[in-house]
C-alpha cells in the first residue's frame, strides 16, 4: 500500500516532465496520432466485410452473388496493403521523433553534466554516468517508438472494436467482454513482478558496465597485476555477470508467463461465443453464421490490444524508471556556477596575483574540515612551493584556486577579485594546470596540444612543442604530429606525456600556473628534460607548485609548508632551515640533506646529476 502510494505521484510527476520533451514536436506528433488513429481503425473494415461476404454474397438464396462477392474481395484484399502503407509511415515519423527527443535529452544531460563541479565525479562511478548516458537514454527511446504509440494503437483498436461488436451483436459482445476484469487483474500481477526485475537488470547491467570500466582501463589493469588481484576482479565479474544472466532469465520468464495468459483467453472466449450463439439459437433468436465467423474475427483484435496494453504499461513504468534515473542527473544543480554579477579578470600582462586569505574547506560528506585557516599569497611573476607531508592539503589548495572546489570559509582571490565573482571561462583562461598525470585523449598529437588553444595554427603547436621539448621526439614518430595517442593510441613515456601536457598548457598561455609535480612517474632519464620544459612554462609566470624537486624549492620565493590542512612554516629556503622546525627535518629525510634532488621511480637523482639506485619503497597511502 504504502510503495503504491509512494510510485503513484512520482510517476505521475516523471510523465509530467517527459510531456515537454515532445512539445517541439508538437506537429510530428499530431501527424503520427493521426495515422496511428487511421491504421488502427481500418482493420475493423475486413471482419465487418466477412460478414457481408457470408451472409450477402456467399450463402444467399439462389446461389452465391459473384459479382458482390468480387467487389467485396478485391476490397478485403486492398484494405491491408493501404493500411500496411500508412503503418509504414507511421513507423518512420514515430521513430523520427523518438529520435529526435533522445537526441535532445543526450545532449542536455552530457552539457548538464558539464556543468557539474568536480565532486560530482569523484562521488561517482564513470561506468554509472557513462550508463546512464547511453543505456538510459537509449531505453527511453522505446517510451516514444514502442510504448507511446502502442498505448494510443491500442486503445483506438479496442474502442473500435467493442464499437463494432455491439453493431454485430450486443449479447455476443457481452460474453467477450466479461472475462476482460480477471484478464486486467492478472497481467497487473505479472506487471508490478515484472517492473521490479527490470530495475534489477537495469542496475546489474550499470554495476557490470562500471566494473569494467575501473578493472580493464589501463591504470586498473596495472593495479590489478600489481597487487595479484585478477582473479578476484575476476570473481567479482562473475559474481556480477551471474546475477545478471539469472535476472534476464526471470525477466525473459515473466514475460512468457504474460503471454500464455493472453494465449489461453484467446482459445477460451470463441468457444464460449460459440456455445453462446448455440444457447441463443436454441432460444430462438436468429445469429446468421456470417455474424458469428465475423464476431470471433474481432474478438482476436478484442483480446489482443488489452494484452498488449497491459504489457505496455508495464514497459512504460520501466520506461519511466529510466527517465527518473536520468532527471535525477539532471537536477542535480551544479553549485559552482557564475555569479549573476560575475566579472572577467582584467588583461593585464602584469598581473596574476594570487592570494588564500583564512581559507577553510571540507569535501563533501567529509566530517572534519581539511583546510583550516589557510593564508598564502603569490605575487606576479613569483614562485611559490608547497610542500609537507602526503594528505596534509596540498592539491586540496591547488584546486580552490581554478574553483574545482568552492571554499567553504575565507577566500581566495585573484588580482583581488574574489574568484567566486570571476566568470569560469575567464578564470579558466587565466590559468593553467600541470597535474601529476597528465591525460590525453585517443586523438592525434597535435590535437592533443591544440587542445590548449583550439584557434592555435600548426606553426603555433609546433613552437608550443618545441619550447616543451617534445618536439624532436615528435618528429621521430613515423606520423609526427598525426601520430594517435592516448588510450587506445601509440604508448608514451610518462615524461613524454608530461612534456605533451607542458605543450598543451604553453598553448593556452596562462598567468598563473598551478602545478603538481609528479611524485614517481618518471624515470632519471626523462626527468631531465621535463625540468627543462618546466622551467620555459613556469618562465614569468605567478606559479604555485606543489613542489617534490629540490631544485624547485630552493628557486622558490616563498615555501609553505602545509602540515595537517594549516600553513605550518612560511619563508625562504634560508630561512625556513634556519628555523630548524618542520622544513628543516623534510630537507633532511626527504632530500637527504641536500643531496637529492629528486625521487623518482628506478632511483634518485643527486644534486650533482648522478643517479642512486635505490630499492622500491612502498607507496604512500
Ligand atoms: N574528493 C575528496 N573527498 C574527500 N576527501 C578528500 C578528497 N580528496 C582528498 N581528500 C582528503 O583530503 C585530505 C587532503 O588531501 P590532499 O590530496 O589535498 O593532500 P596532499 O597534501 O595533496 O597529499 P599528497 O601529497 O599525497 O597528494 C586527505 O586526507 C584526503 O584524504
Amino acid at each position: 500500500m504504502k510503495s503504491n502510494a509512494g510510485a503513484g505521484p512520482e510517476n505521475r510527476s516523471t510523465a509530467r516532465r517527459v510531456v515537454p520533451l515532445f512539445r517541439p514536436y508538437r506537429a510530428r506528433v499530431a501527424a503520427v496520432v493521426g495515422l496511428i488513429v487511421l491504421t488502427s481503425t481500418i482493420g475493423i473494415i475486413n471482419p465487418l466485410l466477412i460478414q457481408a461476404v457470408f451472409n450477402k454474397a456467399l450463402f444467399v438464396h439462389g446461389g452465391p452473388n459473384l459479382r458482390l462477392l468480387v467487389i467485396l474481395v478485391v476490397i478485403m484484399a486492398v484494405v491491408p496493403v493501404v493500411n500496411g502503407a500508412i503503418g509504414i509511415l507511421q513507423t518512420y515519423e514515430t521513430t523520427r521523433v523518438g529520435q529526435h527527443v533522445m537526441r535532445d535529452l543526450r545532449d542536455r544531460l552530457y552539457a548538464h553534466l558539464q556543468t557539474l563541479p568536480l565532486a560530482f565525479f569523484t562521488g561517482t562511478k564513470t561506468g554509472e554516468i557513462q550508463s546512464r548516458l547511453a543505456n538510459d537514454v537509449g531505453g527511453v527511446q522505446s517510451v516514444v517508438t514502442t510504448t507511446a504509440s502502442s498505448i494510443l494503437a491500442n486503445v483506438v483498436i479496442f474502442v473500435s472494436t467493442v464499437v463494432a461488436m455491439v453493431i454485430i451483436s450486443w449479447q455476443l459482445t457481452i460474453v467477450a467482454l466479461i472475462t476482460v476484469p480477471a484478464f486486467f487483474w492478472l497481467t497487473k500481477a505479472v506487471g508490478e513482478r515484472r517492473r521490479r526485475v527490470a530495475r534489477s537488470t537495469q542496475e546489474s547491467l550499470a554495476a557490470m558496465s562500471a566494473l569494467s570500466e575501473e578493472t580493464l582501463s589501463v591504470s586498473g589493469v596495472l593495479l590489478a597485476k600489481a597487487f595479484g588481484n585478477q582473479a578476484r576482479d575476476t570473481t567479482r565479474y562473475r559474481e556480477e555477470n551471474q546475477r545478471l544472466a539469472d535476472l534476464e532469465v526471470r525477466q525473459q520468464m515473466i514475460g512468457q508467463g504474460f503471454y500464455a495468459i493472453v494465449q489461453s483467453f484467446l482459445s477460451i472466449t470463441p468457444a464460449a461465443v460459440y456455445l453462446v450463439a448455440g444457447l441463443l439459437l436454441a432460444h430462438g433468436t436468429s445469429i446468421s453464421a456470417g455474424t458469428v465467423v465475423a464476431f470471433t474475427t474481432l474478438q482476436t483484435r478484442l483480446y489482443f490490444p488489452i494484452g498488449q496494453l497491459l504489457q505496455v504499461s508495464v514497459e512504460l513504468r520501466s520506461s519511466l524508471a529510466l527517465f527518473d534515473r536520468i532527471f535525477e542527473y539532471l537536477d542535480v544543480v551544479p553549485d559552482i556556477v557564475d555569479a549573476p554579477d560575475a566579472v572577467d579578470l582584467p588583461a593585464t600582462a602584469s598581473g596574476g596575483r594570487v592570494a588564500l586569505h583564512d581559507v577553510y574547506f571540507r569535501y563533501p560528506d567529509v566530517p572534519q574540515d581539511t583546510l583550516r585557516g589557510v593564508s598564502l599569497r603569490a605575487d606576479p611573476g613569483q614562485l611559490v612551493a608547497l610542500v609537507g607531508p602526503s594528505g596534509a592539503g596540498k592539491t586540496t589548495i591547488s584546486y580552490l584556486i581554478p574553483r574545482l572546489y568552492d571554499v567553504t570559509g575565507g577566500s581566495v582571490s585573484i588580482d583581488g577579485v574574489d574568484v567566486r565573482q570571476v566568470r569560469q571561462a575567464s578564470l579558466a583562461a587565466a590559468i593553467g594546470f600541470v597535474t601529476q598525470e597528465s591525460y590525453l585523449f585517443h586523438d592525434s598529437i597535435l590535437a592533443n596540444i591544440r587542445y590548449g588553444r583550439p584557434a592555435a595554427t600548426s606553426a603555433e603547436v609546433e613552437e608550443a612543442a618545441r619550447a616543451a621539448y617534445i618536439h624532436d621526439r615528435i618528429m621521430e614518430f613515423p606520423d609526427g604530429y598525426d601520430t594517435i595517442v592516448g588510450e587506445r593510441g601509440y604508448r608514451l613515456s610518462g615524461g613524454e606525456k608530461q612534456r605533451l601536457a607542458i605543450a598543451r598548457v604553453l598553448l593556452h598561455d596562462p598567468r598563473i600556473l598551478i602545478l603538481d609535480e609528479a611524485t614517481s612517474a618518471l624515470d632519471t632519464a626523462s626527468e631531465r628534460e621535463v625540468q627543462k620544459a618546466l622551467d620555459t612554462l613556469m618562465g614569468s609566470r605567478t606559479t604555485i607548485a606543489i613542489a617534490h624537486r629540490l631544485s624547485t624549492i630552493v628557486k622558490a620565493d616563498v615555501i609553505n609548508v602545509i602540515d595537517a590542512g594549516r600553513v605550518a612554516e612560511s619563508g625562504t629556503h634560508d630561512s625556513l632551515l634556519r628555523q630548524r622546525g618542520r622544513y628543516a627535518s623534510l630537507y633532511e629525510e626527504q632530500f637527504d640533506g641536500g643531496r637529492v634532488q629528486w625521487r623518482c621511480a628506478g632511483g634518485d637523482v643527486m644534486t650533482d646529476g648522478t643517479i642512486r639506485q635505490r630499492q622500491p619503497q612502498p607507496q604512500p597511502g
